[in-house]
Formats: structure tokens, sequence, C-alpha cells
């Protein structure tokens, strides 16, 4: 019997299944995300390497400095996110697919992320991919954004104003405030008013300091209906670098449940054109 606890076994088998379907010998460039869900996926890519089922030139693009060491570790090639060329010509997309955790996931698959502090290169990874998967355990399994992470939606910010920010986090957000905010808008998450709290460090005073340099704010502002709206209201805010909230991003999540079967979902709008 395994020693893993529950949660850790339902992130491992979610994390193998997704590279079991995505990496094999025709993927030549691999978005590695971070977090300790990823720790499962690097895992699976050691033994996929020992019985030659990866690309033989593969090269792992890092989102953090952890998910960089992973790779190392794993004995695979990091690169660049600059260094790569584009995959297909006239395409955006520079790696074939990345896979990646969350802190929470909706039934559209839009995802909470920066849990572990590492969106800003998570994004631009995504963003330079074909495919986003994500793998994460029944914990994070949610019809709308914020029913099960309390956590507040990470944003990274500058260090040079973090309080300013912070401020406008807190009152530009508010729905009453904003002028010709859209009624969407207003609608697109629950509370009133936002909180914003400098994520501090664990074993260190002080704030955390990104791998980029910057602050965290975590800001809780209840559930999320409409995701695209709110990362682009808080991105607005002069200061915010980038925000946790990866909307219409993903293709894919795997999620591993308590009873050790693992849900593999789509777009919940794709399922249906397909219907
Ligand atoms: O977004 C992330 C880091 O910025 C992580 O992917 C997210 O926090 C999930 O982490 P874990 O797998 O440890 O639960």
């Amino acid at each position: 019997m395994s020693s893993l606890n529950l949660v850790e076994q339902s992130k491992r088998s979610a994390a193998f299944a997704a590279v079991d379907k995505h990496v094999g010998p025709t993927v030549r460039v691999l978005g590695v995300g971070s977090g300790s869900t990823v720790v499962y996926a690097a895992e699976r890519l050691v033994e996929l390497k020992r019985l030659n089922k990866l690309h033989p030139e593969l090269l792992c693009v890092p989102t953090s400095f952890q998910s960089k060491q992973l790779i190392i570790d794993a004995g695979l090639r990091a690169s660049d996110l600059d260094d790569l060329p584009e995959l297909d010509p006239g395409s955006f997309a520079s790696i074939d697919v990345t896979i990646d955790g969350a802190d929470e996931v909706d039934a559209e698959l839009n995802a909470i992320k920066g849990g572990g502090g590492a969106h800003l290169r998570e994004k631009l990874v995504a963003a330079a991919s074909k495919k986003l998967v994500l793998i994460a355990d029944y914990r994070k399994d949610s019809e709308v954004l914020g029913e099960k992470w309390d956590k507040g939606v990470p944003v990274e910010v500058s260090p040079l104003a973090w309080s300013t920010i912070k401020r406008q986090l807190e009152r530009f957000v508010p729905k009453s405030r904003v002028q010709g905010m859209t009624a969407e808008a207003v609608a697109a998450f629950e509370y009133n008013h936002p909180i914003a709290v400098l994520r501090q460090a664990v074993r260190k005073a002080g704030p955390v300091v990104t791998d980029n340099g910057n602050f965290i704010l975590d800001v809780s502002m209840g559930k999320i209906y409409d995701p695209l709206a709110v990362e682009q209201l808080l991105k607005m805010v002069p200061g915010v670098i980038e925000v946790g909230i990866f909307s219409n991003m993903a293709t894919e999540a795997w999620f591993g449940n308590e009873d050790g079967s693992i849900t593999c979902r789509f777009p919940r709008s794709e399922m249906k054109k397909q219907d």
C-alpha cells in the first residue's frame, strides 16, 4: 500500500495520467509548471525518459526556479522562453504542451493560480503553448472560482508602490465606485469590498519576494462569476504585473478523485459545442 495520503495520491494519479496522455516521442517542447503536483509530473517524466518514450531532444521550459530545478534533477534539458522558435510557421506557439498545477479550476477550466507565487512565468509559458493541461487533486475541482479556494486571487505587483496598489485594488474594484463599469463587470464577483493582503514569507521576516523580484497581494473577492472581467479589471491597476486568474487558457484538466479514480475535464462550453 502506498505511503502517500489521499490528497498526495490523487495529485500523483492526475499528474501521471496527464503526462502519459500528452508527453510522448513527438513532443519536442514541453512547458513545466510549478508547485507540489508538478513534482509528480516530473517523477513520471523521469520514468518515461528511462523507458525511452520521450523525444530524444526534448526541451523543457520552466515556469519558476523550482520548476527549473525539477527539470535539471530529472536529467532533462531546460530552455528559455526567449530561445524557442515558432513551432509552426505563422503560429504564435513555441511550446507543444504545458502541464501545470492550479489552486482552483471552474467548469469552463478558468483557473486560479499563483498559490506558489509563480503565476507570472506560468502565464507567459501558458500563453506560448498550444495546449495547457492542468493537474490537481479533488479539492480544487469547482463550479465557480472562489467556491473552494479562499486565499484570494494572487496578484504580482511592483514593490515600488505595493501599498498604493493595495489601496487601489481594494477601492478601485468595489462595484459602487468604479465609474463606467459595465453591468457584466458589476456582476463579475461576489464581495462589495475586496481585501488585498501582502503575502508574508515563512521562515523569513517580511513579504514574499517572487522569482522576478516582486511582491504578491492576495485579493479576496468571494466567488468569481466572470473570471475574464475580473482578470481584466485587476490588470488595469498600474503596478499590477500579473493576475493569477487564467481565463480561457486551459484546454484540459485532470483531477485525482478521493476514491482513487481520475477525471479528465474539458471546458463545458466546448463539450456543448460537440453535442
Ligand atoms: O500556480 C501555482 C504556483 O504559482 C501552482 O501550480 C498552484 O499553486 C498549485 O500548487 P500545488 O500543486 O502545490 O497545489
